[in-house]
């Protein structure tokens, strides 16, 4: 690899049967950078964020992360690399607490890394689990089951789960969706956070919110790539400009 990328698909191709979903997608995203994937419905963006998460395999072409193929590894794989994604599906324990939900998926991580000590106590997690709601603004929910949090609290919550992997990237499949514009808020704020300490990837189709937030964005149209660059090469870009326009999609 190069320091420019840290993860890459190289002439990405998903077909469903006889439908080409993807066809020959190159981007290198780069580290420590927000990236997002936007075009109008059936563009592909959720396809190729699930090649990016290791859900779904390329029909053909390479996926890179840090340097390495990663083309073929299992989907667990992906995320013991380092990849993680949270979900617009929650994906919590309902009846537990914002606490436990993010104490089992560190358990599940230290174990899984063999790195189980009788010193990598309940104590120890708790405490880790606690920062991580920390970062997410969920401290004083601690307490709380997932299911009497808000919406965007639970969102929130996923965030911690996914954290508790210690990912080097995380994508995010549409993490405002449904929410309201308090909630949108406070969400962009934690996204900025997220970003100072790794690579982000989201899949938005609220461009006003996207263009604000994102360095970078990957155009996606008929499954093809047909634009890449910033908020302000995007906003310039006529084909874009047509692209949405054709959608009434803004
Ligand atoms: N499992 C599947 N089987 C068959 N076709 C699929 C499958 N998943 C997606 N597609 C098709 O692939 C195309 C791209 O879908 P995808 O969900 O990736 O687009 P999208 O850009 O995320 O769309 P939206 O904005 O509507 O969520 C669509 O035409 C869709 O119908």
């Amino acid at each position: 690899m190069n320091a420019e990328s840290i993860i890459e698909t190289r002439s990405v191709c998903k077909n469903f049967g006889g439908f080409k979903a993807l066809t020959d997608v190159s981007v290198k995203i780069r580290p420590g950078v927000l990236t997002s994937i936007i075009g109008p419905n059936g563009a592909g963006k959720s396809t190729y964020f699930n090649l990016l998460s290791g859900a779904f395999s390329p029909s053909s072409g390479q996926i890179f992360f840090m340097g390495r193929d990663i083309t073929a590894l299992k989907p667990h794989e992906f995320a013991r690399v380092g990849i993680a994604k949270s979900f617009q599906i929650t994906n919590l324990f309902p009846h537990f607490t914002a606490l436990e939900n993010v104490r089992i998926a560190l358990q599940a991580h230290v174990s899984r890394y063999g790195l189980w000590r009788p010193r990598c106590d309940l104590e120890g997690l708790s405490e880790r689990a606690l920062d991580l709601l920390g970062v997410v603004g969920l401290r004083d929910r601690a307490a709380r089951p997932a299911r009497e949090l808000a919406h965007g609290q639970q969102r929130a919550l996923e965030i911690a789960v996914a954290l508790a992997a210690d990912p080097k990237i995380l994508l995010m499949d549409e993490p405002t969706a449904g929410m309201s514009p308090e909630e949108t808020k406070v969400m962009m704020d934690l996204i900025r956070k997220l970003v100072e300490q790794r690579t982000v990837v989201l899949v938005e189709h609220k461009m006003k919110m996207v263009m604000g937030i994102s360095e970078r964005l990957i155009v996606l149209h008929h499954g093809e790539l047909i634009a890449e660059g910033t908020p302000d090469d995007i906003r310039a870009n006529d084909l874009v400009k047509r692209v949405y326009l054709g959608h009434g999609n803004h």
